[in-house]
């Protein structure tokens, strides 16, 4: 039998974003919800602008399982200034970027289970000089890891789907793509679906780039000179790849029932039908990392912030999914 999970650290994100309001949510419904303890890491003013539950002051995790039954258990990162919901400033950026590092080093440390963070407005990081394009690479290089070999997943119910390239502009993809780089997201795909959600001998589809496939290289050559050798060197290793799919084709029913990931060309190929399917309980979880890595599938919302009208099923289901990947990591070493 596995030992008991420690709390899960999670970031409350931007403090005037919806961050504070759906922990608060999922602290409040942590029985409906199914929710393991963990404790947040930000902001209390934060959450007192958004919510009148009480919170439990820690400075350490292990307090916060005894802490969790009475109240949402805190370690206090405050901003240097109130923060507004739905106003984002400096100061919130500084916060939310203090927590995330703090939090993560709570899952290093292995004073808890996994880190699911909250979400950020990166392009306040991007002002106050945070080099990285989104949290994804930031935990990667804290725990030691090429951004190169780690995968963003977006899972939900019915789908698994990983970008390969992230956030550059659409115009930079083609030139972003290279068959090492879609091999190594590959790699982390493959693995992290045995290493987090069990599965023994994992199915990835691998997506084409251009209209078609590429339509034989009428319509792009791609899938030729790139794609096509990086499931070859896949498959040479024994993994189970198909593909280059047409992108348009692979995400009805049927086809999602054929493999246990989609491997994606940029953001929106994979991140469309993820929320088209799954908005609500959508989760982002970072494959590749020594840690455990989740977050909701959304962002700050600063156009709903502060008004009751956040939903926390994303939040809940990303808290869930931490809490099963760090059980099946331990389960199987
Ligand atoms: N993991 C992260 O930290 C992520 C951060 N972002 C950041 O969020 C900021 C805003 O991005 P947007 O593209 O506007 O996406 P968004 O997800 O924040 O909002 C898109 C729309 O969905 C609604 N929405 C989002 N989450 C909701 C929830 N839980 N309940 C009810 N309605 C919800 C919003 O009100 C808005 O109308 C950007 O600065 C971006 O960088 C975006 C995605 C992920
Ligand atoms: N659109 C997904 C997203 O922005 C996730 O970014 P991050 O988790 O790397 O910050």
């Amino acid at each position: 039998m596995s030992p008991p999970l420690t709390p899960l650290a999670v970031s409350l994100g931007d403090p005037a974003g919806i961050g504070p309001e759906i922990v608060a949510k999922c602290w409040d419904a942590r029985r409906a919800l199914g929710l393991p303890a963990f404790v947040a890491v930000g902001d209390p003013r934060s959450l007192s602008a958004v919510w009148d539950g009480p919170l439990a002051m820690v400075t350490d995790p292990r307090e916060a399982e005894a802490a969790f039954e009475f109240g949402l258990p805190l370690i206090a990162v405050p901003a240097a200034g109130a923060d507004i919901p739905g106003v984002p400033t400096i100061n919130g950026a500084h916060c939310s970027l203090d927590s995330l590092e703090l939090a993560v080093g709570l899952a290093r440390s292995g004073s808890c289970s996994g880190v699911v963070t909250g979400p950020v407005a990166k392009h306040q990081l991007y002002a106050i000089g945070f080099s990285h394009p989104g949290q994804t690479e930031f935990v990667a290089e804290r725990c030691g890891v090429s951004p190169q070999n780690v995968a963003m997943m977006l899972a939900g119910p019915t789908l698994r789907a990983v970008p390969v390239t992230t956030h550059i502009p659409l115009t930079a993809v083609a030139a972003g793509l290279s068959a090492p780089l879609i091999e190594a997201r590959g790699r982390a795909t493959l693995r992290g679906l045995q290493r987090n959600f069990g599965i023994g001998e994992p199915r990835l589809a691998v997506a084409g780039l251009n209209p078609h496939a590429g339509e034989g290289g009428a319509l792009g050559r791609e899938e030729i000179e790139i794609i096509q050798p990086a499931i070859d060197a896949l498959r040479a290793e024994g993994w189970l790849v198909t593909g280059p799919h047409p992108a348009d084709t692979m995400f009805h029913t049927a086809a999602r029932a054929r493999y246990d990931a989609a491997l994606c060309m940029y953001h929106d190929q994979a991140l469309i039908p993820l929320k088209a399917l799954h908005f609500e309980e959508g989760v982002n979880l970072t494959l590749g990392l020594p840690i455990v890595r989740t977050a909701p599938d959304h962002g700050t919302a600063f156009d709903i912030a502060g008004e009751d009208r956040a939903d926390p099923r994303a939040m809940a289901a990303a808290i869930r999914m931490a809490a099963s990947s760090a059980r099946v990591r331990a389960a199987h070493g």
